[in-house]
């Protein structure tokens, strides 16, 4: 090594080595400040509220795409929280800056079961909304006179309150893909991005009529019919009691028509009650006509299960349960019983209307055997023409309001399985003077009063 005083050489070898642990650290602090801006983001969207995305649902629909719209929210790197309607108190609505509602409509115009309090109670206030930012997707049905009605009146709600909307209340008809195409565009250019997941619905499946059988021969109502589908490429797909099918009738496949599955995977075919309906011209509905007149034993049906979150027993799985119900409704409470008897759970008490014993007495070894085993604890069927005075089973409740107030306190969920007018309406007014309408709401809201009315 050579020996140096010259001060330039050691300032020139100086400046080599500064350079050199540049070069070497430039690396780390780069990753550094990555890292450290990263937290930063972390911490902030931590702290910041994220987005809301609040969905009121009867059937599912609007729940599943509030699930999707949340997965697009996150893909593009916002947070964003999951919630019904009727978790969102006056509170978290002025705190909150930004809410997405995909709320749908049923009864006449009304809000779906679980939001009613939401509907009835908070709607019926008046809550400064100023920070609030919200859009509306509106789900309904233009074959009904309030065709999102609850969309527009929580829409109408939401603006007197001073909140102010992101863009315009986007309505879903049918479950309309061009709606529900609109609705993904305005997201993604909310959240800036164009890459959206896929939120097409699974599509249909063949399956097989296996077996056709009329439960009603002789009745003064409709004709009913039992069926039993089977898969074609014979892997049974999964489902739980208080589901859902979506069938494509040939002469109307645009417009698929929806059962309760009257039977759990246990049984190996998917059950459905079909009772044919006739238009006063005489004709016959296109999905009920084809399913019970037209097509033969063995005859390929383009079936899709769906979900009915709001129907499944799920978290009520271990309550005693009242099952209430008319006609083909006995199809989703005879779901719940196979599968309660399937589980050993004995308390269970059915309550179901229809017109005469000697013709409409659906399922009644079923009933009866479920009874002597002890899977089901009460049986009220309630028969309206078998006496000379019209009865239904809204009126057997009222007469049970002792009971059904113990079966209450004892934890009990209520099921409700079967048409919207006369037997729902009924059913709920004789709930709501037996337990109050408040504690009514407040069951629908905690997902022990759930019902499946058409
Ligand atoms: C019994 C019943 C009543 C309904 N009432 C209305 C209504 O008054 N107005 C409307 O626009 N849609 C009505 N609908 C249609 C639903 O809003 C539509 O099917 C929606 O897609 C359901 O969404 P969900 O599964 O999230 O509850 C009704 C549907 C049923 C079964």
């Amino acid at each position: 090594m050579i020996w140096t005083d010259d001060p330039t050489r050691w300032m020139l070898v100086a400046g080599m080595g500064a350079a050199y642990a540049l070069v070497c650290l430039a690396p780390y602090l780069r990753v550094r400040r990555k890292r450290l801006a990263a937290e930063r983001a972390k911490a902030e969207a931590a702290a910041s509220p994220g987005w809301i995305v609040a969905y009121a649902s009867q059937t599912g629909n609007a729940e599943e795409l509030a699930r999707q719209t949340v997965a697009t929210l996150k893909l593009a790197g916002i947070p964003a929280r999951l919630a019904e309607l009727s978790e969102l108190g006056a509170r978290d609505l002025q705190d909150a800056e930004r809410i997405l509602f995909l709320v749908s409509t049923y009864g006449e115009g009304d809000a779906p079961d679980a939001a009613a309090a939401f509907a009835g109670r908070l709607m019926a206030t008046s809550l400064p909304l100023p920070r609030l930012h919200y859009a509306v997707l509106a789900l309904g049905d233009s074959a009904y006179a309030q065709f999102c009605g609850f969309g527009r009146a929580l829409d109408q709600w939401l603006q007197a309150q001073g909140a102010q909307s992101l863009f315009a209340r986007v309505e879903v008809n049918r479950s309309s893909d061009q709606a529900i195409a609109q609705w993904r565009q305005q997201l993604s250019h909310l959240a800036g991005t164009s890459d959206a997941p896929d939120w097409s619905a699974p599509s249909f499946e063949e399956w097989r009529l296996s077996e056709r059988v009329q439960l009603n021969v002789g009745s003064a109502g409709e004709p009913i019919y039992h069926l039993e589908l089977e898969p074609v490429g014979g892997v049974l797909p999964e489902w739980q009691s208080g589901d859902l099918v979506q069938i494509a009738a040939p002469a109307d496949p645009s417009r698929a028509r929806e059962y309760s599955i009257a039977s759990i995977p246990a049984d190996g075919r998917v059950h459905l009650l079909v009772r044919l309906h006739t238009h006063d011209d005489g004709s016959h509905g296109a999905a009920s006509g084809w399913l019970t007149q037209q097509a033969a034993l063995g005859a390929g049906v383009q079936l899709r299960l769906r979900q009915h979150k709001r129907f499944r027993l799920e978290g009520n799985a271990d309550r005693p349960l009242i099952l209430i119900g008319n006609g083909s409704g006995i199809a989703g409470l005879r779901g719940h019983l196979k599968a309660r008897a399937l589980a050993g759970q004995g308390r269970n008490w059915l309550l179901f209307g229809e017109r005469n014993a000697a013709h409409d007495y659906h399922y009644r070894a079923e009933l009866d055997g479920w009874q002597r085993d002890g899977m089901l604890e009460k049986l009220d069927m309630v028969f309206s023409r078998d006496q000379a005075e019209r009865r239904y089973v809204q009126d057997r409740l009222a007469e049970q309001a002792a009971a059904v107030r113990e079966w209450i306190a004892q934890g009990a969920a209520i099921y409700i399985c079967g048409s919207l007018e006369g037997m729902a309406g009924g059913v709920d007014a004789a709930l709501a003077s037996v337990l109050g309408r408040e504690v009514l709401d407040d069951l629908a809201a905690t997902g022990r009063y759930r019902r499946d009315v058409y």
